[in-house]
């Protein structure tokens, strides 16, 4: 995948209108999230915006009541009506104005929520390959945070229309009075405008830069202090070492952003001075014009009132352009994130999965090529593999044995070469199915931060309220002797993140992992690695044990232990990616090649 977010880094004029274009998307998504504050806030808004113009002009009657009064003097009860009118006016902008910002922060909870949720369920759609890809957690990260930032677009958007409208009113009285005061109003505005624009774009390119460095600084945090790190962290004395890689990540943003922030306030001084210049410099004209006696001192007030109001709400809408445009060019990255598809979908006529396997497996020249690798990790792999065969996998690290069961289970697929199941291309069978009718327990297993039962149903979590399911596939990998003596039984809550939270040995663990294994009714079964950690006795009941409940199963064994080895019905030697030897465990041995190698090797050191 190209790195095309560090790519884009100078944000032009015409970047940003465009980027407008993803407010309606934007809007959508609002509008899914609750209809009825979008709609209350809309209309909230449309009449705080005529209240500004309707105080000043109020305003205005009350003094030309008392400034130039009619043939009957001042009107006492008219006058007092007026101020009734302005404090009623008053009070309502107050109440909307709270209003409004409560339905806002009410509205941006849910938003950050059900675009949170959004953001779950895309990323669980995704290949392994994507999660892979550096390029890719940028993007993740920089979606996550939109979850947060975006809704104070939302209010930014809403009170942008709103200022505009306000503006439109407060215009009409002015262009009444003299349409070169507003010209006068947007040149003085101007140079504020494009200053924050500049400044946003070099905001933006900055936290794009950082995006990569930010997600480093998030991980030290994170390894420097965690249940899961704390005890290596200790024994190697790595506090150090982690706090000055945090401070030297933190110190360089301080130092770049405070560069940006002084500039910034130097120039948004100056560009403010100039715009209060403009502003006094109508004024004068007319002050000029109420002592002439053109104007009345209710329309000085009126005029001078809307200018200075207008000259504020021209800023803000301006300013805030830039901040909606920045928003919505923000939002590209959001909707980025959506964009990425995964490539192992369902075929477009999709082949049930065949119940009972008939066949078998058969790797017709398979190779496969890790996406941000430059070497192959399987090659030229040419085999196959019987209905109920159980087939071990052996061969150095990184010898390409989890590789090998990835593909099988299709977490990726094939760079070349095809992987046939009963003579149908493995591409071809309903991916759901196959989620379904392979069991897999990798070495790197997760141990979830949940109860005993909620670690075993993980295997197949639409069953995760059969108990007596999660019950016997426990008693079948071993793991109901140990949960019968945790204090919670099934119950019991694992690991030490949580409240009570009970910590279990390495092979505990393994054997609630390998209960996973059990909770579905898979035709195919691998598991990689699944012993490494249990205790001699241990390993071999497992392994008698698997052998008898998967009869006629087919199943996939990887392990560095030749005992465990010769169980299986043929063996398959790994080197560099390719097939070097595959027999039963007498052939092999006959063979004395590799195979007969390493057993004997292993053999020797038991003597
Ligand atoms: N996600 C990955 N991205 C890039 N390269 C990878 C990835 N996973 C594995 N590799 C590389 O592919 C090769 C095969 O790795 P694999 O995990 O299949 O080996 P293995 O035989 O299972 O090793 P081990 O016995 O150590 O578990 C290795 O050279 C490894 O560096």
């Amino acid at each position: 995948m190209e790195r095309k977010g560090a790519a884009i880094e100078e944000v032009t004029l015409k970047d940003r209108f465009s980027a407008l274009s993803n407010l309606p998307q934007f809007f959508k998504l609002v509008w899914q999230t609750s209809r009825v504050f979008t709609i209350t806030s809309a209309l909230i808004r449309i009449v705080r915006s005529a209240i500004p113009v309707a105080i000043l002009y109020v305003g205005k009657l009350i003094i030309d009541q008392i400034a130039h009064p009619g043939q009957g003097g001042v009107s006492h009860n008219y006058l007092w009506e007026l101020v009734v009118v302005e404090l009623t006016l008053a009070v309502l902008s107050d109440v909307l104005g709270r209003a409004t910002a409560l339905i806002d922060s009410l509205l941006g909870d849910r938003f950050a929520n059900f675009t949170s949720i959004k953001i779950m369920h895309h990323a669980a759609t995704l290949d392994l390959e994507q999660f892979e890809d550096s390029t890719f957690y940028d993007k993740l990260e920089r979606a996550r945070q939109q979850t947060v930032g975006r809704t104070v677009l939302l209010s930014q958007v809403l009170s942008q229309v709103q200022d505009l409208i306000t503006v439109g009113f407060l215009a009409a009285g002015l262009v009444v009075f003299n349409p070169w005061l507003i010209l006068i109003l947007i040149i003085a505005v101007l140079p504020a405008f494009l200053g924050e624009a500049h400044f946003n774009d070099k905001t933006y390119s900055l936290s794009r830069r950082q995006t990569p460095e930010r997600r480093e600084l998030d991980y030290m945090r994170y390894i420097g202090a965690s249940d899961e790190t704390a005890k290596e962290v200790k024994l190697f004395d790595l506090s150090g070492f982690l706090i000055d890689r945090f401070k030297q990540l933190s110190d360089k943003f301080y130092k770049d952003n405070k560069q940006l922030a002084i500039k910034r306030s130097i120039w948004g001084a100056a560009f403010s001075l100039f715009g209060t210049c403009g502003y006094y410099g109508a004024f004068v004209f007319i002050v000029y014009k109420a002592v002439q006696g053109t104007i009345s001192i209710g329309d000085l007030t009126f005029l001078a009132g809307s200018f200075r109001q207008l000259r504020g709400l021209l800023e803000g809408i301006l300013t805030r352009f830039t901040a909606v445009s920045q928003g919505a060019i923000y939002l590209k990255d959001f909707f980025e994130f959506f964009h990425i598809q995964p490539k192992i979908v369902h075929a477009g006529k999709s082949l049930p999965f065949p119940d009972p396997i008939k066949e078998g497996f058969v790797f017709e020249n398979v190779g496969f090529k890790y996406v941000n690798s430059e070497n192959w990790a399987n090659r030229h792999l040419s085999f196959t593999m019987a209905a109920g065969e159980k087939l071990a996998l052996v061969g150095e690290n990184g010898a390409g044995k989890t590789t090998l069961v990835k593909l099988l289970a299709r977490l990726y697929d094939p760079t070349e070469g095809r992987i046939l199941l009963d003579g149908h291309d493995l591409r071809d069978y309903d991916l759901v199915e196959l989620r379904h009718n392979v069991g897999v327990i990798f070495q790197d297993y997760i141990r979830y931060q949940m109860t005993v039962a909620q670690n075993i149903a993980v295997g197949n979590i639409g069953e995760k309220e059969n108990i007596g399911l999660i019950v016997q596939s426990a008693k079948k990998s071993l793991a109901d002797l140990l949960v019968q003596k945790l204090p919670g039984g099934y119950e019991q809550p694992l690991g030490k993140r949580f409240n009570q939270g009970v910590e279990l040995s390495g092979g505990e663990w393994q054997k609630i992992a390998l209960a996973r294994a059990y909770m579905k009714n898979a035709q195919l079964l691998i598991l990689d690695e699944p012993t490494a950690a249990l205790d001699a006795r241990a390993e071999y009941e497992v392994f008698q044990r698997f052998s008898e409940l998967t009869k006629g199963k087919t199943a996939v064994l990887i392990s560095h232990k030749f005992s465990t080895v010769r169980m299986a019905n043929r063996i398959l030697v790994l080197d560099k990616g390719e097939l070097l030897e595959i027999g039963t465990h007498q052939e092999l041995l006959q063979k004395n090649g590799r195979y007969a190698e390493l057993f004997n090797l292993q053999a020797k050191g038991y003597q």
